[in-house]
């Protein structure tokens, strides 16, 4: 069974391996995990999960097959310098934005094998929306080994690296969006007077049931169209959102993230 290293145990590096760890046939024999500065905060980890904390990444790189960068995109080009050298033949799989597998392989030495895997933070419930792509010199067990981690966190779509930069706002970020989106309801909610739990209540379920049908139907424009009652009130409140240009602020958002995640290109 295969050794995985996590460089970088933040907010999505624990939504990945918990996730692992809660598959019902164990996937890795050792999770080894790392951080910068926060010693306290791996040893938590450690404690909740079976994971192994390491305080030199570099001393383990050896016993994994694949190493996971889950860090700040800005401090990847620093790792893979440290990394470089101690390469064999492991996957090395960044989750950075803006970091795709040209810019590991830039980075590692000739013939390295590299993945790029986007997810977002439903991989804690195995529900993330992935989207992945492979490096040049990915063998075919590298390859399974990418796709069990990706099938274990959620449901995942292979796509260019080019396209992967391009909708990282939308499998990534917009998550954010949509919770967003509920604090604004909220607001709207309490606005007539009913506490922030009544708020929450109203807003998480409406927002549940509207998710499930749309698992269920897959029609987002019936759906819509079925609550927009003609000449009813509904009507009102999509035409004061297209007089709003809603469609704009959300095009303008998932540019804003991507011009932000490209210029970290290096
Ligand atoms: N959050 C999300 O929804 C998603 C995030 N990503 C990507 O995941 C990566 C991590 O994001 P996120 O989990 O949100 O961030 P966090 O800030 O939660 O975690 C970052 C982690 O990286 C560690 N770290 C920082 N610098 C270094 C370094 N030089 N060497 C080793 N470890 C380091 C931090 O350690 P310490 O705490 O000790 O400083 C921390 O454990 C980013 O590249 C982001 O683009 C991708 C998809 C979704
Ligand atoms: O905010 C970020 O940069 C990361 C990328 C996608 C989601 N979170």
């Amino acid at each position: 069974m295969s050794n995985i290293l996590f460089i970088g145990a933040g907010r999505m590096a624990e939504a990945m391996f918990s996730r692992l760890l809660a598959q019902p046939k164990r996937l890795f024999k050792t999770i080894y995990i790392s951080n910068n500065t926060s010693k306290t905060h791996l040893a938590h980890l450690a404690e909740r999960y079976d994971v192994q904390p390491v305080t030199n990444w570099t001393d383990v790189v050896d016993d994994v097959d694949a190493i996971i960068l889950a860090t700040p995109p800005s401090t990847q080009p620093e790792q893979l310098r440290t990394l470089s050298p101690l390469i064999r033949n492991q996957i090395i799989i960044t989750i950075a934005a803006g970091i795709g597998p040209s810019i590991l392989e830039n980075h590692l030495p000739e013939g390295t094998a590299t993945a790029w895997i986007m997810p977002n933070t439903a991989a804690e419930i195995g529900a993330s929306m992935s989207l992945y792509t492979f490096g040049k010199h990915v063998n075919a067990s590298q390859k399974t080994l990418t796709e069990n981690i990706l099938a274990a966190i959620g449901t995942y779509e292979e796509l260019p690296e080019e396209a992967i930069h391009n909708l990282t706002a939308l499998t990534g970020s917009a998550p954010a969006f949509v919770y967003e989106f509920v604090l604004q309801l909220e607001n709207a909610a309490t606005s007539y007077g009913i506490s922030p739990t009544q708020a929450r209540k109203l807003v998480v379920a409406m927002l549940h049931g509207s998710a499930s049908l749309l698992a269920k139907t897959n029609d987002p424009v019936a759906l819509r169209d079925a609550v927009t009652t003609p000449g009813g009130a509904t009507a009102a409140g999509l035409q004061s959102l297209a007089d709003h240009q809603f469609g704009d602020m959300l095009t303008k958002a998932i540019e804003a993230v991507n011009a932000h995640a490209k210029a970290r290109k290096n």
